[in-house]
């Protein structure tokens, strides 16, 4: 929309307007009226403190386009902590200023834009600066008229009636006396910020049309028809929103939707920079952040660097720097306590000991009253009748927000009635948590317990603690949002000694030991082996954090580091462990293979959320069916899933399964770019889905494999059109090799016949079973001497020189080696030749009716006692891609094949499969399959 002011001029020139002109007049008071009140920085300040300016303190946000308006019921805290494993790359990002534009490259005209963002993450400040910046001529100087409403003050009309023009003139009175009453030749932009905040009815289905910006009607008529088009339909509309309230605006009435995702890593450190102007001061915080991963994740909200920020520079000035908070509860402490010093020294002149007053103890309680309150009723933003509902008088509620300006804000909104709220939602959650246990710890009376029950009065101070923690975890996971998960995390942080320390003064007395605590510890230790969902889950691993308690994380860590993790035997809170873990490592993130965690459908399931953050995913022989597609499918739908990459060869997915997965690829936020399906035993039947889904969401996919299937001509054909269909980018399409043969489940179709090369067999190997048989015997064969043979090992090579892929079966006996091999790198004196040992061979050893370990090069690698017990079959199935350069052994147990180690590399030479037998009665047998 940006055009050169010099481009302007000339327009205005060519049409001889004086700036007497009623539009160009109307437009430079609106402008001046504009700078006067954006001017100063959105942050309540202190009354008679200077404010900061907007432009010194703004610093650039990291927005994207093409978020998208689903609902999104998570809480923010939570939602950032996804967006902030996900890497800034290959987002298409949004100039702050060309928000009309799109990224870069777009070329379809923009009427609306959506913004969404998360509570605090710039939404507001961004419409502000866009404005100033436009009301001081320094950007989109095309536009003649910038209309900035927030949707808190378009509730307080809700029963008024006006038409458009008449809307514009009661909130900008310029236009009003400048006698402006047609808004339709001229270039206007109309903001609507915080569409959650909206209270007015907006059914788009039942709301008569309305085309005269003269007709008066209600506020949201007005609202609905501007939106549709209907009113002023060249005219630009901008809403922002947070991502729950989006959907509230019917996808076909907005042209882009964009995110705002708050900072990245270089914003966030330019914010406190600029924010700390003394460089020690702003370096030693941005390497605390750092070290914190709490700290360093909510650091990604705007509204968070600043409660940092203010509670980290109060301590760094203090020399605390020490014992700089790492958990949120304490951070939130100190981020109180730096209020309540800083009006004790506005009240005294100075900071004396103790911090608390009679006066600033009313007020937290007061707040605190209020904060829970209205956190079980689900409201963020109170008018004055909501405060008086809470029993606050509202001229005290006036100097409430007066004194702790960083904690409870008076609103005015920038031209009427005034609103409250807290500075950001976690803080309400803070105080509404601090409440609760104020209330309990000074006079025992439990607040979440709709009912008292008799029986509570009976029982000691412990068991009444007790109680009282773990009714606080049950109440939490009832709620169907997790409205209640951040206050959980809190309370309990709450009932740590140490954190009770720092309210000294607050509290009368201490309200927790270190029993307590230990009891609520295994409280959601047990909880957590309840099958929750995995949000909820994940919020139980926070309040372990809170508490202090990283046992079950320190236990998954160990068990991955030592590689002896077994999956089969892994409690629900210990898969929980696990998720959390592996989501809070960047490292794991890039690339997710579950079978280094376990081949198996449940454990795909149990790690969807690791799935869903990760770009490449690799799920091949994992016997999965289309329960997983389904899942996959959710994954694809879901705004935050970050995957590119999905490998699900050599999975009976059947017809059935590609259906189900069709229905996510199909979704527009599915971000796919490889998706490999081979050997998945899908008929044409599973192209049409394929081929239906792709052409409804044609942009994305670059690479398709359906090798080793059944597509037939049709399918074939039909996926091959698609592939030449310009609106399609898919670079690669493998349907080869293609036939009725590759429809048989499992790996047993890349079956192949093994033959023994009789000139490698070691002379104390006996052949039987027209050599399929080979046994270690005492007695010395008279074999032919021949340059193959092995001489000291008892070992011995097939014929087969594998290509493509290949499955074989071999029953074990006693001691053996099951291996794969180079050939032509076996030396001709096999002293020093193991299988396995060399970097030229692969093998699986075998003993005592059980496979043991793995080896390759040297590496040894024991196979979990699990998976080597679970089944009582000696067969050992081998799988071998060598294109892929995969190598994959199985215990086959009747008719499933459990996997024991995969080994992935890049096969160099020809390779062969080879046996030791290793002690005498011990033998190998091939199988037919
Ligand atoms: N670009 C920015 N530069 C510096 N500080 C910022 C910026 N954006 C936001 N902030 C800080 O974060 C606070 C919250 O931002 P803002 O009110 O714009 O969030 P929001 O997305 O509109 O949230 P909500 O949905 O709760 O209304 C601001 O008061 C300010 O302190």
């Amino acid at each position: 929309m940006e055009k050169p002011t010099e481009h302007r001029q000339m327009d205005n020139s060519t049409q001889e307007a004086s700036p007497t002109d009623g539009p160009l007049k109307c437009e430079s008071e609106l402008k001046s009226k504009l700078k006067r009140e954006l001017r100063c920085a959105f942050e309540a300040s202190a009354k008679g403190e200077s404010p900061t300016l907007l432009n010194l303190i703004y610093t650039d946000l990291y927005i994207i386009e093409g978020g998208t308006a689903e609902v999104n019921d998570e809480h923010e805290v939570r939602q950032i902590e996804m967006v902030s494993r996900k890497s800034d790359r290959q987002e298409k990002t949004v100039r702050q200023d060309k928000i009309f534009k799109g990224s870069p490259g777009r070329e379809e005209p923009i009427r609306t834009v959506l913004t969404m963002g998360v509570a605090g993450i710039g939404k507001t400040v961004l419409t502000q600066k866009y404005t100033l910046d436009w009301a001081e001529d320094k950007a989109n100087q095309d536009i003649q008229f910038i209309f900035l409403f927030t949707f808190r003050e378009l509730n307080l009309l809700k029963e008024k009636t006006f038409s458009l023009v008449e809307l514009v003139h009661h909130f900008f009175t310029e236009t009003k006396e400048s006698g402006i009453c047609s808004f339709e030749d001229v270039q206007v932009l109309f903001i609507f910020d915080g569409l959650d905040e909206c209270r007015l009815p907006l059914d788009f289905n039942n709301t008569k049309i309305l085309t005269d910006p003269r007709e008066s009607t209600s506020v949201h008529v007005l609202l609905i028809n501007l939106v549709k088009g209907h009113l002023l339909p060249s005219a630009h509309l901008w809403i922002t929103t947070r991502p729950a309230a989006a959907n509230q605006i019917p996808p076909q009435f907005v042209d882009m939707v964009t995110e705002v995702r708050g900072f990245n890593d270089r914003q966030k450190d330019e914010y406190f920079w600029k924010r700390f102007r003394d460089e020690e001061q702003a370096s030693i915080i941005i390497s605390h952040i750092l070290l914190s991963e709490n700290l360093h994740i909510m650091c990604r909200i705007p509204v968070f660097c600043l409660i940092t920020a203010t509670v980290l520079e109060c301590l760094t000035i203090n020399n605390e720097s020490r014992d700089l908070p790492k958990s949120l509860t304490e951070l939130y402490i100190h981020f109180m306590m730096v209020q309540v010093r800083l009006q004790k020294v506005k009240d005294q002149g100075s900071e004396t000991d103790p911090p608390w007053s009679p006066d600033s103890r009313k007020m937290v309680e007061v707040l605190g009253k209020l904060a829970f309150d209205q956190l079980q009723k689900g409201n963020l933003i109170f008018y004055e009748s909501d405060l008086t509902e809470c029993g606050i008088d509202i001229r005290a509620a006036s100097v409430y927000s007066g004194v702790f300006t960083q904690i409870f804000r008076e609103e005015r909104g920038l031209y009427q009635d005034k609103v409250f709220c807290f500075v950001h939602l976690s803080v309400q959650e803070f105080l509404a948590a601090l409440h609760v246990s104020l209330t309990f710890i000074n006079s025992g009376v439990n607040l979440l317990e709709e009912k008292k029950s008799w029986s509570f009065k009976l029982f000691g101070i412990k068991h009444k603690q007790k109680v009282f923690y773990q009714s606080a975890v049950d109440k939490a996971l009832q709620s169907p949002n997790g409205h209640l998960d951040l206050f959980l995390r809190f309370l309990l942080g709450l009932s740590l000694q140490t954190n009770q320390t720092l309210l000294r003064g607050l509290l009368t007395q201490t309200g927790s030991s270190s029993q307590t605590n230990q009891d609520t510890v295994q409280y959601i230790k047990k909880k957590l082996n309840e099958n929750l969902s995995t949000e909820k889950s994940l919020n139980l691993f926070h309040c372990l954090n809170e508490l202090n308690d990283c046992s079950l994380v320190v236990e998954i860590q160990q068990a991955l580091r030592s590689g002896s993790l077994s999956p089969d035997k892994l409690s629900p809170a210990q898969w929980t462990a696990l998720v959390f873990i592996l989501l809070s490592s960047e490292n794991y993130l890039d690339v997710f293979d579950l079978k280094k965690y376990s081949a198996s459908e449940e454990a795909l399931l149990r790690l969807l959320p690791v799935v869903k953050a990760s770009k490449k995913v690799i799920l091949n022989d994992c016997q999965l069916s289309e329960k997983s597609c389904e899942a996959l499918s959710l994954v694809f739908s879901s705004q935050s899933n970050s995957v590119r990459e999905l490998d699900l060869s050599n999975n009976d997915l059947k017809d059935s399964g590609v259906k189900l997965l069709s229905v996510g690829v199909k979704n527009p936020r599915c971000k796919l770019e490889t998706l490999s399906l081979s050997g998945c035993l899908i008929t044409e039947q599973g192209c049409t889905y394929l081929a239906s889904a792709l052409s409804s969401n044609p942009s994305r996919l670059k690479e398709l494999n359906l090798s080793y299937n059944h597509p037939g001509d049709s399918g074939t054909r039909m996926l091959s059109a698609l592939q030449n269909d310009p609106q399609w980018r898919l670079e690669a399409l493998r349907v080869e090799p293609a036939g009725v043969q590759w429809l048989r489940p499992g790996l047993r179709k890349y079956s192949c016949q093994l033959t023994i090369d009789t000139n490698t067999v070691h002379k104390n190997l006996k052949l039987s079973d027209n050599n399929r048989k080979v046994t270690h015997v005492e007695e010395v064969h008279s074999y032919p001497d021949h340059p193959d043979r092995f001489y000291f090992y008892h070992q011995l090579l097939c014929r087969n020189d594998l290509t493509g892929r290949c499955f074989w079966e071999v029953e074990c006996r006693g001691t053996v080696n099951v291996a794969v091999i180079y050939k032509a790198g076996r030396i001709q004196d096999d002293f020093e030749y193991v299988f396995g040992v060399n970097d030229q061979s692969w093998s699986l050893f075998f003993s005592d009716d059980a496979p043991r370990s793995v080896c390759h090069s040297e590496k040894e690698m024991s196979i979990s006692s699990s998976s080597s017990s679970s089944s009582v079959s000696n067969r050992v199935g081998v799988y071998v891609d060598c294109p892929a350069g995969t190598l994959s052994f199985y215990r086959v147990s009747s008719d499933t094949l459990i996997h024991l180690h995969t080994f992935n590399t890049t096969f160099t030479e020809h390779l062969y499969p080879g046996f030791t037998v290793w002690s005498p009665g011990s033998s190998i047998s091939l199988c037919e399959v």
